[in-house]
């Protein structure tokens, strides 16, 4: 619906003089030169004066004081009250001051009003109408309703839709004329009037009649679509704008003259500004009039203006002000439109027209479509739900079971202080803990490892941080027992395999102490981790031997290896490489022995393991803190680099203090041309024992024949022998160990009990050869998965051949591979000795060895034997790169053994590793042979058998 833009009629109407004026010899100055003009005419006044003020005034009309107010009605007024029949809402002002005939003007302009509304309803019958009449006061800035008795003020509402509205005033429904009549009779009896000096019965109140006239036509009343017009019309009374002065009011009309004036002045503002556009605030709140009158002033509404005047001299300030504010007036613009409101019943009929469609969509497909899609959905997140509580009951249970394992383990540990324990692990479910036949355990020796990992951090938590060291300094009974978090060893730790000894510290510790009390004393050991390799140390001599005699000096260990390296030298500096037994310690106690369970044979596992438990004690060494994937024995190859990240054997290469002196003297004769010896002497560091070393002390001396490299059956043989001679030595020449061993004549000797557990019938494994090929197939497959050094391959290959003792340690080897390609089957990156590695670096490793060992073929094999092999591997003699070819193919086919074993053979052949035989298995990490002790200080080595 359009609004119709129009500004405000604004039309003056003067009276004649009255009889006070006439009394007093008032003259008029003002005439209505026309209908729209109107000038002052008093010529006499002085011409400053005559300046200041305009003497003609333009409106819409302006009337004379002869004229009738019909005429003011009809001309001024009417095109605008009846628009209300219409549906546009309308105001009728009557402005001027006191005695002026505002009342007179309003009065006559109603009454025309509302006949000839009447008169137009009675002409239109075809529309149904609906009038209410109502009519307030404001006096004093207070609204009263003009047709109740009750003078309580009305309170004004605002109304998002209808705007200011007077809460409770009554609304007539008009019957008739004669209700209008009586209605308009009452209000003029309401209304506040009181005399003032200009006027006996001056209106003191601004007076708003309000018709409201609603129609509907009558042909669509009982159609659904019929609307309504809706709107009203204001017939609006002001009070006087007289300056109080003026009126010579005092008292009550001086206080009603203030709140006129406020109201009026209000109005003057809004009608000012609005004149001037309706840029900025308009000040409609300012008062009650304004408010009431806000539409009709500047909104929805058609409105005109009847200003009154007195012609009489007397008053012309009050009559140009008059003027003034009707000219501002006549700039006003409001924007009236028709209201057309639709009928309940039409507004019920269209409601539920549109609650059809829309019940309509939602059954629709496409509404079904949405249903089933969050339905979907909503079932999809349920079986999120529904997995994520399974996967958390598992995990609940899991770790239910490993705190109870490992509460059993403390237990037992605690139960058996000196015995040892074998803690099957990642691969091995079902490995149990096995005792020592004195103390056996019903509950660990029953009791399956449901989750290794587990178990094994746990463990490892003990291994790491609260085993004692065997020497005396912490052998005191208040040894705090530092234990790390659980979850934290377990997540931070490697998982593998590890022999386990308690000491009597621990048991002590762990039988006697809360968990809390543990936990408490975590704090300031993680030094005394040992998270990588884990011994059984055969606790080191509490006596009075003079152990540096009997140790190689670590420059000996410094020269043969850096001979044998090539100067290799870890950079991490630390101890990476370590044998798992310190030959010159006093012998006590044997290392403990694999158990399989029922449900999973261990082939390497042995079924029986008895030890003389009470006088033996086993600790871990620091020495032994190899990284279980620390550099294999890989020869130094410069080009290889530090050949940090190939995944090898227990780091060969590294520091061997643990072999006696006159071995590893023995071993550099034996090993090594005169070169070594020179460069040995030179101070060059040395590895001893090991293979790889051998290799790259050839790879050093280019020229050294091959005949010079000993045979390793030799060596490991010679080992033995000087490690038997060894301990018998020591044995014989420690007073307190040879006094232990009488008293211990009724029982398994040392030696009985598993110094040389091989010899025990018991623990060789059944049906031995064929699961060692099937050990050792896998173990082949593992070390192609994980990227392991091919020398280390080669050494491993052809050092186990088979023998029962050898179960132990494919047992190791396949374990620790397993571990590794889990964590590189998980894109998991393992830090060891400060090193990363990872599938990406080891294969880089794994590639650059291959590449050294191509160059050594150059070196160790005749132009005949590289050709020869060539053709037997496939290379075309003409091709490019034949060595890296023949390098690039070592090691890969691992299912065919014809093809393991040439590669093992060439790889052994290329690193000087020519006669493998019985080497010494020591330097994969476990050795169970018996051990010369060693005549030194232990203060911090701390020697164990490790297993990984
Ligand atoms: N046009 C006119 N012709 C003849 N008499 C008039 C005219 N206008 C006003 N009068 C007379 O003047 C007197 C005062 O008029 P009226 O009461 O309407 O003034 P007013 O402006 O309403 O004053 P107040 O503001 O004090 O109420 C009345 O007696 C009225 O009859």
């Amino acid at each position: 619906m359009g609004t119709i833009e129009e500004k405000i009629l604004v039309s003056v109407r003067l009276r004649p003089l009255n009889d006070k004026e006439i009394a007093r010899n008032d003259v008029s100055d003002w005439e209505c030169v026309n209908e729209n003009t109107i000038i002052f005419k008093n010529a006499n006044l002085p011409v400053p004066e005559r300046s200041m003020y305009p003497t003609a005034y333009t409106f819409d009309r302006v009337f004379r004081s002869d004229c009738s107010t019909k005429k003011v009605y009809e001309e001024g007024a009417k095109e605008v009250a009846l628009s209300v029949i219409s549906g546009i809402n309308s105001t009728i002002f009557a402005y001027g001051q006191t005695s002026s005939g505002k009342t007179f003007t309003m009065t006559g302009i109603t009454e025309h009003t509302l006949v000839d509304i009447y008169e137009y309803i009675g002409k239109h019958r075809e529309r149904e109408y609906h009038l209410k009449f109502s009519a307030m006061e404001i006096y004093n800035e207070s609204v009263r309703d003009l047709l109740s008795t009750d003078t309580t003020p009305l309170r004004l509402l605002d109304d998002p839709e209808r705007g200011t509205v007077v809460e409770k005033l009554t609304e007539e429904p008009l019957r008739d004329w004669n209700h209008v009549m009586e209605l308009l009779s009452i209000c003029d009896a309401q209304r506040q009037i009181g005399e003032t000096a200009l006027n006996e019965t001056s209106s003191r109140s601004h007076q708003i009649i309000r018709l409201t006239i609603e129609s509907s036509t009558l042909e669509f009343l009982s159609r659904d679509n019929s609307s309504t017009l809706a709107a009203s019309v204001n017939f609006v009374d002001l009070a006087g704008s007289e300056r109080a002065s003026q009126s010579l009011s005092a008292g009550t009309r001086l206080k009603e003259g203030c709140h006129i004036n406020r109201s009026l002045l209000t109005l003057g503002t809004v009608i000012r500004k609005l004149s001037k556009g309706r840029n900025g605030h308009i000040p409609f709140r300012d008062s009650k009039l304004t408010r009431i009158l806000q539409s009709s002033l500047g909104g929805n509404a058609k409105t005109a203006i009847i200003c009154t005047m007195s012609p009489a001299r007397s008053h012309v300030e009050q009559s140009r002000n008059t003027l003034l504010f009707a000219s501002c007036a006549k700039e006003v613009t409001t924007n009236a439109q028709v209201n057309v409101f639709v009928s309940d019943k039409a507004l019920v009929k269209h409601l539920q027209r549109e609650l059809a469609r829309l019940e309509s969509e939602l059954r629709g497909p496409g509404s079904s479509f949405v249903v089933s899609h969050y339905s979907a959905l909503l079932q999809e997140k349920e079986l999120q739900i529904d997995k994520m509580e399974k996967e958390i009951i598992d995990l609940t249970l899991q770790r239910d079971v490993a705190q109870s394992q490992f509460q059993d383990l403390l237990r037992l540990i605690g139960d058996d202080r000196d015995s040892m324990i074998w803690v099957g692990l990642n691969n091995y479910p079902h490995l149990r803990v096995l005792r020592s036949p004195e103390c056996e355990n019903p509950i660990l020796s029953t009791t399956p490892v449901a989750d290794p990992r587990s178990l094994d951090a746990a463990v490892r938590t003990i291994d790491s941080s609260q085993y004692s060291y065997g020497h005396s300094e912490s052998s005191s009974d208040d040894h705090c027992i530092p234990l790390p978090d659980f979850e934290e060893t377990f997540m931070q730790n490697d998982t593998s395999p590890r022999l386990l000894v308690p000491t009597s510290k621990f048991i002590r510790s762990n039988s006697e102490q809360s968990w809390d009390e543990i936990e408490e004393q975590t704090n300031g050991t993680s030094d005394d981790l040992c998270k990588e390799v884990r011994c059984i140390e055969i606790e080191e001599s509490r006596t009075n031997r003079n152990s540096e005699s009997s140790r190689s000096s670590p420059e000996d260990n410094t020269e043969i290896s850096e001979l044998l390296m090539h100067g290799h030298e870890d950079k991490t500096g630390q101890e990476s490489i370590s044998m798992p037994i310190k030959e010159d310690r006093e012998v006590r106690y044997m290392a403990p022995l694999v158990v399989p369970s029922p449900e999973k044979s261990s082939p390497w596992a042995l079924a029986k393991y008895t030890c003389s438990s009470q006088s033996l004690k086993l600790t871990k060494s620091r020495s032994c803190n190899a990284s279980l994937l620390t550099s294999p024995s890989t020869p130094r190859f410069d080009e290889v680099g530090n050949n940090e990240n190939t995944p090898g054997p227990n780091g060969l290469e590294k520091e061997f203090t643990g072999r006696p002196e006159n071995i590893r003297r023995k071993l550099s004769e034996l090993s090594y041309c005169d070169d070594v010896e020179r460069l040995s002497r030179k101070g060059s560091r040395s590895s001893v024992g090991n293979a790889a070393g051998t290799e790259v002390e050839a790879q050093k001396d280019e020229t050294l024949p091959h005949e010079t490299v000993p045979s390793l059956n030799a060596f490991a043989k010679e080992v033995e022998e000087n490690a038997k001679v060894q301990l018998e030595k020591q044995v014989t020449d420690s007073p307190v160990h040879e006094a232990e061993l009488k008293s211990k004549e009724s029982e398994k000797t040392v030696k009985d009990v598993g110094l040389d557990p091989i010899e025990d019938d018991s623990m060789i494994v059944p049906n031995w050869p064929s699961e060692f090929k099937k050990l050792q197939r896998e173990i082949i497959g593992l070390w192609d998965a994980c990227n392991v050094s091919l020398v280390h391959r080669t050494y491993f290959f052809l050092l186990f051949k088979g023998d029962p003792t050898d179960s132990i340690y494919m047992e190791v080897e396949l374990r620790r591979l397993s571990f590794l390609k889990d964590r590189f089957s998980h894109g998991n990156k393992t830090i060891e000795e400060g090193r990363t590695l990872s599938p990406a670096s080891s294969l880089k490793t794994l590639q650059r060895e291959r590449e050294t060992l191509s160059r050594q073929m150059q070196k160790r094999l005749s132009e005949q034997d590289r050709e020869s092999l060539y053709l037997k591997w496939g290379i075309k003699l003409n091709s490019k790169y034949r060595r890296l070819q023949l390098a690039s193919r070592l090691w890969t086919d691992t299912q065919d053994m014809d093809h393991i074993s040439d590669s093992a053979f060439i790889v052994a052949k290329l690193v000087g590793f020519e006669e493998p035989g019985q080497a010494p298995k020591e330097m994969f990490g476990l050795n169970f042979a018996p051990q010369p002790p060693r005549r030194r200080s232990y203060s911090l080595k701390r020697s164990v058998i490790s297993l990984i």
